[in-house]
């Protein structure tokens, strides 16, 4: 963390800053990976606070091999931070290009279905790794160190939060796609992860609400 005295020295507040501006990056879709990598940030968390502790023995071996799950999908998904905002930058500099002739529409157009694909492509990674983060936020929640199963709730949320988000971004773009192929492979990839990250966040959420009250 930054000098937390000086918050217009912070990252965090640089990145919001930039957020928060009415440039087109970063948008919803690298707001969707931090909230993913914020959900690995606290499966971690939960992670190092269990490892090492003698009335958590029989869970070690396992919170380790997901602490390195966990660590992997945060650096995964905090690189796609930068990668989303590569990916619409490209779109919005192919809308941008000159459409005065035959030849310039159709070069613009060609742009723009490209960038578009990566636009879609980009968030749909983000769906993956949000989903594998649910996945791992769920044994933090059944296995980690009780005094802190608060956070694996919280984890779980922030992971889904950054799925859905994520998702829009993928339909949005998906929506301007010619390859109409492309586009509904995509898709039906995408309602395979919605449907089972939904109803296993809600239970993880319930296993998390149980252990607190
Ligand atoms: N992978 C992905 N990531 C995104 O972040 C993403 C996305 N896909 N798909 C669509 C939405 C929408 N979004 C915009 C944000 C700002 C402007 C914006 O600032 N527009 C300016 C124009 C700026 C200019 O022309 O340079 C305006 O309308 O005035 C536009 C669009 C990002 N999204």
């Amino acid at each position: 963390m930054g000098d937390k005295a000086r918050p217009e020295n912070d990252s965090i507040q640089t990145f919001l800053t930039e957020l928060a501006s009415a440039a087109p990056t970063p948008g919803g879709g690298g707001a969707a990976a931090i909230s993913g990598a914020m959900g690995a940030a606290l499966v971690s968390m939960v992670c190092n606070l269990t490892i090492g502790k003698k009335k958590y023995a029989e869970v070690e071996e396992e919170l380790k091999d997901v602490l390195a799950r966990s660590e992997g999908l945060r650096a995964g998904l905090t690189g796609m931070i930068a990668q989303d905002v590569a990916a619409f930058d490209a779109v919005m500099g192919a809308y941008g290009l000159p459409k005065g002739t035959d030849e310039e529409k159709e070069a613009r157009s060609k742009a723009i279905q490209a960038a578009l694909k990566e636009a879609c492509d980009v968030p749909l990674s983000c769906c993956r790794a949000c989903r594998a983060v649910i996945d791992l936020a769920a044994i933090t929640a059944d296995k980690g160190n009780l005094n802190v199963v608060s956070d694996a709730g919280v984890a779980v949320l922030s992971a889904y939060a950054g799925l859905k988000s994520a998702a829009l971004n993928v339909y949005v773009n998906a929506k301007g796609l010619e390859d109409r192929d492309f586009a509904q492979e995509r898709l039906d990839e995408l309602e395979g992860i919605l449907a089972e990250a939904g109803p296993l966040t809600e239970k993880v959420y319930e296993v998390v609400k149980a252990k607190v009250n």
